[in-house]
């Protein structure tokens, strides 16, 4: 059964200047689906730059368990031996997806057209998330999914024996809803069409198209539609995996909040569909300059520049929602820090990560001496300028990584150290975080040091 690693406090407290080159990993949302488009291929698909955080590694186990072999080179060079669409074989054993939504609901849309059964589940965190927004997709293929009440893991998914295409327009914005019905669709005769309101992470069809398969991306009157062409051959590729924006966020935002920083981050996917942030903070005031715009890996990337500034509070479009949904959390943080409000609106998908991210960064923000307001589908920071957070507080991180280095990152500007009850969920998707901010000059400690 999956369990969640011993709890390590964690406190950071004010710091000099941040300086030097900070190298993210690799991108979470693309490691997961070069493993998974991997095994799906026929031949030997080579990585590189793939991310080791936990989620990912959850990921290469299950690829395993369903009959793809994965082979680590070196740090984040892998191979996979992909079995071909519809290759798969029935896991001997409970499919354990740790604290990742992206890896179990991929997964479960993966197996969906397989006539076997798998059984899923994950930590305390992700036992809590709902499945049924991809499970009710996934009937429409033949498939069957009995889990706990309200979908929760957990679960398990018997695949059709006949899957037929699905059409499906998705009443949440969701990449991940997204893709488990276009990863069902691969293994199912004729066209799987899926329409989105809102254009949400498109790596899946990138990949999709990348690996040979016909994926026709349209606007229409709803929105986006996606049309895939099933049962393709997929071959083997060669994926260079570009650096996480999502990761990037947390030294870029550490260095506009600490005085006199000046860092680089190089080679970070600028991708539009992920790369709100930026724009956020940019009309917020903040001094990052895109250099040595390029293509890797078949996404845009860019090397940012940032340096320290004052920074004012914005209203966030919520159409951005999407591009940015995982930054919200160190976005409280940096609001906190400008002057003025920053009013984020349309951010009710947050409450169903791996927490309730409005509710844990408003408790933390709270304790540290923030004024904020919120309801369900909103949350408003008042910010109080640089300098002027009190901090001082113990934040609950909830099983959740983005909110402990959301609040470590606090720590780095408030006038009081802040600490974290567990900042072991960092691994999941940042495992060099604290050697990483260390590097540039944050002072983070653990209880035990
Ligand atoms: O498809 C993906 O890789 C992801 C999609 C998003 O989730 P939703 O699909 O739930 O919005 C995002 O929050 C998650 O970190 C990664
Ligand atoms: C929401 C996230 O991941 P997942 O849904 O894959 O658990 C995240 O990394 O912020």
């Amino acid at each position: 059964m999956s369990g969640h690693a011993t709890p390590i406090p964690m406190t950071s407290r004010k710091c000099g200047p941040l300086k030097g080159t900070a190298n993210v990993p690799g991108d979470k949302s693309i490691s997961h689906r070069a493993l998974i488009f991997g095994a799906m291929a026929v031949g030997e698909t080579k990585i590189t730059g793939l991310l080791e955080g936990q989620d990912v590694l959850d990921t290469a186990k299950a690829m395993q368990a369903l009959g793809a072999d994965c082979i680590r080179h070196g740090a984040g060079d892998w191979s996979v031996h992909g079995v071909g669409v519809g290759g798969f074989h029935e896991p001997e054993n409970v499919i354990d997806c740790g604290n990742s939504g992206t890896g179990v609901r991929l997964i479960m849309g993966l197996v969906a057209t397989s006539p076997f059964a798998t059984t899923f589940t994950g930590d305390a965190s992700l036992r809590k998330r709902p499945m049924g927004r991809v499970s009710d997709p996934l009937a429409l293929f033949g498939a069957t999914c009995v889990g706990r009440s309200k979908g929760r893991l957990p679960l398990t998914l018997v695949g059709a024996e006949n899957p037929v295409p699905a059409e499906y327009a998705t009443p949440v914005p969701s990449a991940q809803v997204k893709s488990a019905v276009l990863l069902a669709g691969l293994n199912a005769p004729g066209k799987t069409v899926v329409i989105e309101k809102e254009a949400t992470r498109d790596h899946t069809e990138r990949m999709l198209a990348g690996f040979g398969a016909e994926v026709v991306t349209e606007e229409v009157p709803e929105g986006h539609k996606i049309t895939l062409t099933g049962r393709p051959e997929l071959t083997a590729q060669t994926v260079a995996v570009p650096r996480d924006p999502s990761s990037a966020a947390f030294p870029v935002c550490a260095a506009l909040l600490v005085e006199g920083s000046d860092i680089l981050v190089p080679g970070v996917s600028q991708n539009t569909t992920r790369n709100g942030l930026y724009t956020t903070l940019v009309e917020m005031g903040a001094d990052i300059t895109f250099e040595n715009e390029r293509e890797e890996g078949g996404e845009p990337v860019a090397d940012l520049r940032v340096r320290y500034g004052a920074l004012r509070g914005i209203e966030v479009p919520p159409a951005r929602a999407a591009s940015m949904i995982d930054e919200y959390p160190i976005l409280s943080v940096v609001a906190a820090c400008a002057t003025g409000t920053t009013v984020m609106r349309g951010v009710k998908e947050l409450r169903v990560k791996e927490s309730d991210r409005i509710d844990a960064m408003a408790r933390g923000l709270e304790a540290c001496g923030v004024k904020i307001e919120e309801d369900e589908d909103t949350l408003i920071v008042h910010g109080l300028g640089a300098g002027n957070v009190p901090g001082g507080a113990t934040c609950a991180t909830h099983i959740d990584h983005r909110i402990a280095m959301s609040f470590l990152v606090l720590g780095m500007v408030s006038q009081k150290p802040v600490s974290v009850d567990d900042g072991s969920p960092i691994a999941t998707s940042f495992p060099v975080f604290e050697d990483l901010m260390s590097r540039l000059g944050a002072h983070i400690s653990r209880a035990d040091s």
